[in-house]
């Protein structure tokens, strides 16, 4: 089998890293200029040509050259892809940089998510633009849920026709501030259903932002709109842009509106910008990306960027590139780039034609486990699908045959109900004034619900920063052991008692009746545990001897962590049926905590990159263990994997039915297509159910279509592949090959009936 030259791979010590590249790469790499940072560079890169790891060398090479690596701001879609480019920027300059071991232990300081950068950038200049530094910042759900709140506070939940519903205003807010389009035109082109209630959503979005400043919440759009906003301001722009001599921007395809003032407005003659990206791998339109960024960029300087292009492909076998080529040439509007490949293979791609889900999940598995057996590490092998809700048959399906997986783009981690409960504790002690979080903390209270929690939380906005006084809010008689542990436990987290206060007057005000109706074990909150615990843990817990030392003057993180979940451990067998199952995900995110060195930089950064992969019933596997990769085509996004299987390629699939509406969304399915068939590097199978189940049904219910082939494979495309049905006919059915001939035959016939 081809292996292709690793950047990973050992290189000798003599050869000069950029000995491993071709000559469109090395161009990317050492452009420079004359004098000072370079004019600007659009590397426009090909799937599978290279391009992390051109932006790796690039990196290394300006470090090598004399750039300051704490000047270098490296953008990236995701923290999984900066850390990466880290590690891949190290072990290029330990290669160039042997004699200089300095340089070869170079970090980037600046490296990470426009929206984590942005957090960074807004907290340290919070001061100079009226912001709180201790803001919280709202996932999509807890935007959600605040937008709800207000909606019901402007009376529009109890309209005579039906109001969009929360999710919905917040997709829409979204959409006007990531374009920069005006509220009617974004509601005439996405949201026609809405467009009655303009004015209305006008006045809540207003009430929206009022909340959030109020309430010292930042939401995901947030992040990049007071950045863009604060580098608008012509001395700020000028002052954080120089902060940086160099910026890089990974997967530029997939960047919006905002992204590119921000970038615009830090640099704004260019020098020193680098991108890079591939249009025809945009696919993050419906979230406000736009690919004229990409197509735009080298017009908006003067001189135009300089521009190079990428075209060979490393990774996939010429027949999998060719019918990728064929599927993205079909599409209506792309940068022309004649990708290419060498890794010759007799094989094509294949169109597997099975009967339904059950068939398709059983096919895959024998793939996969034959695979197995010829040597191909279950690690080197995914299968892919538009929708996480289509894997339902084939996570049975290995759990049955006991195939551990791992499932990237499903439901998220931060999204499981116990999961944010412990969050909502944490942020709310971080941010008194966080209405969302306090909202939910307070109601996991026993004989707590929505009315008192208001009237906590309007106590606690009402009085001066500080004192709140939680230990005398009117709670019903009923809660109030309860709720003085619970006031006991925010006050020790916010610091606003000393520990050992707080726990005595926990200990004194919990009944013992209380406790006793929890478990044994761990999942009893002591609130007596509460000294113990800061005195540092007798086993196994994440406090050293050396951190119990110093906590005297109050808990530090960790630890303040695990105060929290001792005291959720004990709530939770009164809030979930299945507890014992949910622990575990408390004891997962207690690991996560431990490599955080703060709360609030936890708390951002699980906000802003939460970990995306849930496990199926055959249960997380460990990492050291071989696994299956499951994963949207989304998440699959700059991956590759040696067999790489595409469930579903159907219409109603993908495209899915719920992205036809325009042209625009049906092109931007095709692209996605064309992402999945990409990440293949040796074999790859499009996976056609004849018979294909509905969705928005409950659990496996029966509801099913006859489905087609996806439009993006029409029939003058089916040259490219391999086409088979499985399981194969019966012999009787199979006929001659002349026979099989004579039937295509008719068939043309049949056409020219018509002409
Ligand atoms: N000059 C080179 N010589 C040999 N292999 C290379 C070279 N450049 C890149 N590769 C290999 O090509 C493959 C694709 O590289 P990389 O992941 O950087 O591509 P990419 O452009 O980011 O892909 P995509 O946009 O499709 O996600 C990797 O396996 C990489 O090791």
């Amino acid at each position: 089998m081809y292996a292709p030259p690793s950047p990973e791979s050992p290189v000798s010590a003599t050869s000069s890293p950029l000995d491993a590249l071709n000559p469109a790469q090395r161009e990317a790499v050492c452009h420079a200029g004359a004098s000072g940072p370079a004019a600007p560079l659009l590397v426009i890169a090909g799937a599978g040509s290279g391009k992390t790891n051109t932006l790796a060398h690039r990196v290394a090479h300006l470090i090598e050259n004399g750039a300051d690596p704490a000047r270098i701001l490296l953008l990236t879609f995701s923290r999984r892809a900066a850390d990466e480019m880290g590690r891949r920027v190290r072990r290029i300059l330990a290669q160039a940089c042997a004699g200089r071991p300095g340089l070869a232990q170079a970090e980037l300081r600046w490296s990470g998510t426009f929206h984590a950068i942005g957090a960074r950038l807004l907290r340290d200049y919070a001061g100079r633009i009226g912001l709180d530094p201790g803001f919280t910042i709202h996932d999509r759900e807890d935007s959600a849920d605040l937008m709800n709140l207000v909606r019901h506070e402007a009376g529009l939940s109890t309209t005579r026709q039906r109001f969009p519903q929360k999710g919905t205003c917040l997709a829409i807010y979204s959409a006007v501030v990531n374009t920069r389009a005006p509220l009617a035109e974004v509601l005439q082109a996405s949201f026609p259903w809405c467009a009655e209630w303009e004015d209305e959503l006008k006045r809540l979005f207003r009430a929206y932002v009022e909340a959030k400043q109020a309430q010292q919440v930042l939401d995901y759009d947030d992040l990049l709109l007071y950045w863009a906003q604060m580098v608008a301001e012509p001395a700020l722009g000028a002052e954080i842009g120089g902060l940086f001599d160099h910026v890089l921007v990974d997967e530029y395809q997939d960047t919006n509106h905002l992204q590119a003032a921000i970038l615009m407005a830090m640099k704004p003659d260019g020098r020193g910008l680098t991108v890079v990206g591939d249009d025809a791998q945009s696919i993050y339109a419906f979230r406000g990306a736009t690919v004229r960024n990409i197509l735009d960029f080298p017009a908006a300087f003067d001189p135009p960027a300089h521009v190079v292009t990428l075209e060979q492909n490393y990774r996939s076998t010429r027949p999998i590139l060719e019918a990728a080529n064929a599927v993205i040439a079909l599409a209506a509007e792309r940068f022309t780039k004649n990708l290419w490949s060498e890794r010759e293979s007799a094989q094509r791609p294949r169109i597997v034609a099975v009967k339904d889900d059950a068939d398709q999940a059983t096919f895959v598995v024998d793939g996969v486990l034959a695979r197995r057996e010829e040597g191909l590490k279950l690690k080197q092998q995914a299968v892919l699908f538009r929708a996480s809700a289509h894997s339902a048959r084939l996570e049975m399906e290995l759990t049955r045959r006991n195939v551990p997986f791992v499932k990237f783009g499903g439901l998220k981690f931060l999204e499981a109900a116990h999961i944010k409960d412990v969050l909502a504790v944490l942020r709310w002690a971080e941010n008194p004034r966080d209405r969302v979080s306090g909202f939910r903390a307070i109601q996991l209270l026993a004989g707590v619900g929505p009315k008192t929690a208001g009237r906590v939380l309007d106590n606690v906005c009402a009085a001066p920063e500080g004192c709140a006084l939680l230990a005398e809010q009117p709670v019903p008689e009923a809660a109030r052991a309860g709720w003085l542990e619970f006031a006991a436990l925010i006050d020790c987290l916010a610091g606003r008692m000393p520990p050992s206060e707080s726990a005595a007057a926990a200990v004194g005000a919990a009944r013992a009746a209380s406790l006793s109706a929890t478990p044994p074990d761990h999942t009893a909150f002591d609130p007596s545990r509460l000294a113990p615990l800061l005195r540092g843990r007798p086993e196994g817990g994440v406090v050293g001897a050396a951190q119990a030392a110093s906590l005297a003057a109050g808990p530090q993180w960790p630890v303040d962590f695990e105060l929290a979940c001792r005291w959720y451990e004990a709530q939770m067998p009164r809030l979930y049926d299945d507890f014992a199952v949910r622990v575990l995900d408390i004891q997962q995110l207690a690991r996560i905590a431990a490599t955080s060195p703060s709360r609030q930089r936890f708390l951002t950064e699980l906000t802003l990159d939460p970990p995306s992969a849930t496990s199926g019933e055959a249960g997380m596997p460990l990492l050291d263990e071989d696994y299956l990769i499951l994963s949207t085509m989304h998440s699959a996004k700059g991956q590759e994997w040696n067999a790489v299987s595409v469930l579903n390629v159907v219409d109603g699939c993908i495209p899915s039915d719920v992205a036809t509406r325009n042209s625009a969304e049906i092109e931007e399915e095709r692209r996605l297509l064309y992402v999945a068939m990409t990440r293949a590097r040796d074999s790859l199978d499009l996976i056609v159910p004849q018979r294909f189940y509905v969705t928005q049904q409950a659990g496996m219910g029966d509801r099913h279509v006859y489905a087609g082939r996806s439009r993006f494979i029409p029939n003058r495309l089916l040259g490219h592949f391999e086409q088979l049905s499985w399981p194969p006919p019966p012999p009787q059915l199979q006929g001659s090959p002349a026979s099989r001939q004579a039937a295509v035959d008719l068939a043309a016939k049949m056409r020219d009936m018509w002409r």
